[in-house]
């Protein structure tokens, strides 16, 4: 018997093969999606971008959050890394998506303009173990500012690798001074081993969970931009997304 194929079924359509009176009947039969049937459930999502010099832990952070581990071993982010969770707050399933966004220069001109559209929030990283990339915080705030990015769109600040005591170059205070002068949460954690610290002056550091899930918390009470997707979607699929009741009918596709 030739094996059932369907090379041209038209989209949305699916192969059905059927045997009765030990004939072999092959019907194609419209597939009625939930979403043609039903309005699908609508999944709110959070674009959150994160952005920092090369090395802080970007990559690290964003992996702790989704994955739930920090990763074996990293490379430098070329252009952008995309990860997203489901959560729930207050019995609303919400996706968070996390652009991990490379941090080196080279990795970076093609995609700049991708990163800062539609964005919800925005996590500055920098290391407590070089001051170089706590120096190099004004200039992603203003890279951030220059792509239309203000203050009315929600901002935090984390301080990574809070796990190596012996070598941290940025003192709480001086985070906290940068922190409130820019009207910002500050956040000290390590991506390596949440939760760690010296009990003492910098005290345990944050967990990486619970940062992330203070912004989530932070931007359900606005309206966000509405995924036309029932949840657990695929991640890599072009979405169609609209904006909330609020905003105009403006429409537009996302490749990511
Ligand atoms: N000890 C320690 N190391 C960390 C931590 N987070 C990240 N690292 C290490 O720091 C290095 C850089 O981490 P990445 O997450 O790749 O840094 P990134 O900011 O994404 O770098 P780019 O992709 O180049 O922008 C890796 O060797 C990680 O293992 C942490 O919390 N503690």
């Amino acid at each position: 018997m030739p094996p059932a194929t369907a090379k041209h079924s038209p989209p949305g359509t699916q192969l059905v093969v059927s045997f009765k009176h030990d004939k072999l009947a092959l019907a194609f039969f419209q597939t009625q999606t939930q979403h043609q049937l039903l309005p699908p459930p609508r999944t709110r999502i959070f674009k959150i971008i994160v952005i920092g010099d090369s090395g802080v832990g970007k990559t690290c952070l964003t992996y702790r959050f989704c994955a739930g581990k920090f990763p074996e071993k990293t490379e430098a982010t070329i252009g952008v890394d995309f990860r997203e969770k489901l959560i729930e707050i207050d019995g609303e399933k919400i996706k968070v998506q996390l652009w991990d966004t490379a941090g080196q220069e080279r990795f970076r001109k093609s995609m700049v303009q991708h990163y800062y559209r539609n964005v919800h929030a925005v996590v500055f990283v920098y290391d407590v173990t070089s001051a170089a990339s706590f120096r190099s915080l004004p200039a992603w705030i203003e890279e951030c500012k220059q792509h239309a990015l203000g203050h009315e769109v929600p901002r935090i600040l984390v301080g990574n690798k809070c796990d190596l005591l012996n070598s941290v170059q940025v003192s709480t205070d001086l985070a906290q001074q940068f922190a409130d002068t820019h009207s910002m949460p500050l956040f000290e954690t390590s991506a390596k081993n949440p939760g760690s610290g010296d009990g003492g002056s910098r005290g345990s550091s944050d967990h990486v969970d619970a940062i992330f899930m203070t912004v989530a918390h932070k931007l359900k009470s606005q309206k966000p931009l509405i995924l036309s997707q029932p949840p657990g979607g695929s991640s890599t699929d072009t979405v169609a997304l609209k904006r909330g009741r609020n905003e105009s009918e403006e429409s537009w596709a996302c490749g990511c």
